[in-house]
């Protein structure tokens, strides 16, 4: 059995139901929740906190039935987007409170050696409220790693900080969890988090779970359409039309892309393929073994971050492309350009066939 079993979890709050979700995690495994708004990600987690009751369905903890047991009792952790300290009480004393329920005694060491972990041993003395956004959801990871919950669970934990106090706070918490192999389930809207912290991701969407698994499953092969648009991966829908020397190509509206993966001739295929496995240039390659090379048209550039994102139209598909801003810079690429996209054999994934 696995170290959290939750099948078939049901719970209806009239406007809004969550349907038949089934997940388990190993020991140590580093869940990331991802899903538009009201997908019941929160719902979800508070129901294994224990404030909602399923009408259905069982979640088991270390091989402990959890439904029927009060939350204090869980010995699950919970951090939020808003901290949640108590204001009245120092740095200190916040981490101590959660302390002295679970390991009354000595506690001095173990909460010096926690805010020491995550960088916030010179503020034990301050009130949360003379706390930086950074500085206080450091104040309350410390307050229930403390503790070494089973299972953590956290919604939306770094979304109120700047960018670079994000990653800060990823790299206090993987170093702060690393000895205490927790088990961590995460709601996050940025696919960042997943990319730092994550083994798995899981897609909810209008209270069902559409996918979960390994990070690079989910990013490589999305199960569906909308999750494929959710996590930035092309999905394009193609007939395979032949098969030799262990590839398949596959007919995508006029374009014809060769996969490493294996369907039957004559099927009707889903294939993703992720926008930065897609390289432009601007004139055809000499040599491009182990390449499909596709015509294309610019259609248009969308900046996004440190990337493009390249609209570009190849006979009746149109793909998308993520490239660096430095490549750009260099292929000076203008909207109308013609240009090849190249795309690696074993980047082009059959995921669906029938
Ligand atoms: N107590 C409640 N009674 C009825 N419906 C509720 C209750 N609490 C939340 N909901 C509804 O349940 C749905 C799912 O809410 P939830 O907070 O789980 O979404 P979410 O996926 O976490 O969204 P977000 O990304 O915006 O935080 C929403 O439509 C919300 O309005």
């Amino acid at each position: 059995m696995s170290f959290v079993e939750i099948d078939n979890l049901h719970i209806n709050l009239g406007e809004f139901r969550l349907k038949g979700v089934s997940l388990s995690l190993d020991r140590g495994d580093y869940l990331t929740i991802i899903g538009p708004t009201g997908a019941g990600k929160t719902i979800f987690l508070e129901s294994i906190v224990g404030f909602w009751r399923p009408d259905q369905g069982n979640i088991v903890l270390d091989g402990r039935e959890l439904v029927n047991e009060l939350p204090e009792k869980r010995h699950i952790g919970i951090v939020y987007q808003d901290y949640a300290l108590l204001p009245h009480m120092t740095v200190y004393q916040n981490i101590a409170y959660g302390l002295k329920k679970h390991k009354p005694g000595n506690m001095d060491d173990a909460i010096r050696k926690m805010a020491g972990s995550l960088h916030i041993d010179h503020l034990l003395h301050r009130k949360p409220t003379t706390l930086s956004g950074g500085e206080q959801q450091r104040a309350a990871l410390a307050r229930v790693l403390i503790v070494e919950p089973a299972l953590l669970l956290m919604d939306e934990p770094f979304s109120a900080l700047d960018q670079q106090t994000r990653r800060r706070a990823r790299l206090l918490l993987k170093e702060a969890i690393r000895d205490q192999t927790t088990t961590v389930i995460h709601i996050t809207h940025d696919l960042d988090d997943a990319w730092a912290l994550a083994n798995k991701l899981a897609v909810f969407k209008d209270g069902r779970l559409l996918q979960l698994g390994a990070l690079h499953e989910v990013f490589n092969r999305p199960n569906s359409r909308f999750v494929a648009e959710f996590v930035g991966t092309g999905f394009y829908r193609g007939t395979v039309v032949s098969r030799k020397n262990g590839s398949v190509a596959i007919d995508l509206g006029g374009t014809c892309l060769q996969s490493f993966d294996q369907a039957d001739q004559g099927v009707p295929v889903d294939v993703a393929i992720r926008h930065e496995d897609i390289r432009v240039s601007r004139n055809k390659p000499a040599h491009a073994n182990g390449f499909n090379v596709v015509k294309a048209t610019l259609k248009n550039i969308v900046p996004e971050g440190s990337s493009s994102l390249l609209d570009l139209q190849a006979d009746a598909i149109a793909m998308h492309a993520l490239i660096p801003h430095r490549a750009m810079h260099r292929l000076n690429l203008h909207r109308g350009d013609d240009v090849y996209a190249w795309i690696r054999k074993e980047h082009v994934n059959i995921v669906q066939a029938g």
